[in-house]
């Protein structure tokens, strides 16, 4: 399964948002499709955004490629703007972006029909490379996966929403696929149901067990000694360990603590922002109050009363019992530790 397919000259986009019943492939063929499709969600997660981009950095580089020179970089300068405006908090976004900048920089000696190859070619580069880190990743994760274990996990983290296998999700398949008897329990994840479309979906695929919860119920479970460990993906982590994900993350890291279970975040180092101190210097992403206050199309909130929509939380690293990375893992991560992840070549 994967998000996004590269056709040669267009991205075709599953529309998550019609997941699980309708499996609808949207073609982006210009920078503002793969823009739109991103800021509306039709395809999500920290690094599948990353990939996304990269792609619509590419397509735009082929629109561009009969511009003269001169005009040809401060084109792809506004297209990665565009781009970068999609979605605030993921920092995989703009690691992609920087990335792309920075390659055309180093090349700006080719010919605009050149680099537009380059661009492509280093997209298709991102998206492999992303698979490969989660693969590692799951190797890594294995050993904090007991047999038997009964896993709590928090929204999407799945092949939907990487470039393709999972962070989190792909330490949990590379348990199922070491023959290690798991189950999972899939936070529903208000309100967008990442945990109950996408997560769910994705596990029966592979007939890992699951069973949705509704957020709220996560401490019910882990009080009954129904939870042996919460494992969540991340969207940016600072240099001290601190890690924003998806909201519900935060509470849920509170609940495992009280209740002595380890808490796990599984992402790649595309993950990793070390330009910023502590994770109160992220931005969270305030999104439309509506997506909270109507469901389905039906109201929920009496018309005239406010809801709120932060799309993400913090959780401290205090919190964390280790991140577990492509380059390695990160025990009671804090700033001095994490630094190892920053050297790593
Ligand atoms: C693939 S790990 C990142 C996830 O844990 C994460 O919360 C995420 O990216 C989902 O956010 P979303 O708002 O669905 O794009």
């Amino acid at each position: 399964m994967e998000p996004i397919k590269w056709n040669g000259k267009t991205l075709a986009v599953l529309d998550q948002l019609q997941l699980p019943e309708t499996i609808e492939w949207v073609e982006c063929s210009t920078v503002e499709e793969v823009a739109e499709a991103i800021e509306k969600m039709k395809v999500r997660g920290a690094p599948a955004i990353g990939a996304t981009a990269a792609f619509g950095i590419a397509i735009g580089a082929r629109e561009g490629a009969n511009l003269d020179k001169k005009e040809f970089f401060p084109y792809m300068d506004a297209v990665c703007d565009r781009l970068a405006k999609t979605r605030p908090t993921a920092v995989n976004l703009f690691w992609a972006i920087s990335r792309m900048r920075e390659l055309i920089k180093h090349n700006s000696d080719l010919d605009v029909k050149q680099l537009a190859e380059l661009i492509t070619r280093e997209a298709q580069t991102i998206a492999q490379e992303d698979v490969e880190m989660n693969k590692t990743m799951g190797q890594y994760g294995l050993r904090f996966i007991p047999d038997g274990a009964r896993i709590l996990t928090h929204c999407n983290t799945g092949a939907l929403a990487t470039a393709g296998y999972g962070t989190a999700l792909g330490v949990i398949r590379a348990a199922h696929e070491a023959n290690k008897n798991i189950s999972v329990y899939a936070d529903e994840t208000r309100p967008y149901l990442q945990g109950a479309r996408l997560t769910a979906f994705e596990l029966q695929q592979d007939r890992i067990p699951v069973t949705v919860i509704t957020d709220s119920m996560a401490g019910y479970l882990m009080r009954q000694g129904q939870v042996d460990l919460v494992i969540v993906g991340a969207d940016r982590i600072t240099a001290n360990g601190d890690t924003a994900n998806k909201i519900g993350t935060y509470s849920l890291a509170v609940l495992a603590k009280h209740h002595g279970i380890p808490f796990y975040v599984a992402a790649p180092t595309s993950t990793l922002d070390f330009s910023l101190e502590t994770g109160d210097q992220i931005e969270i992403e305030q999104r439309s109050p509506e997506e909270v206050s109507i469901i389905g199309g039906k109201r929920m909130v009496p018309e005239g009363v406010p809801a709120l929509h932060p799309a993400f939380d913090v959780t401290p690293h205090k919190l964390i019992t280790a991140i577990i990375t492509e380059k390695g893992v990160v025990e009671s991560p804090d700033r001095d530790r994490m630094a190892v992840l920053n050297r790593k070549g």
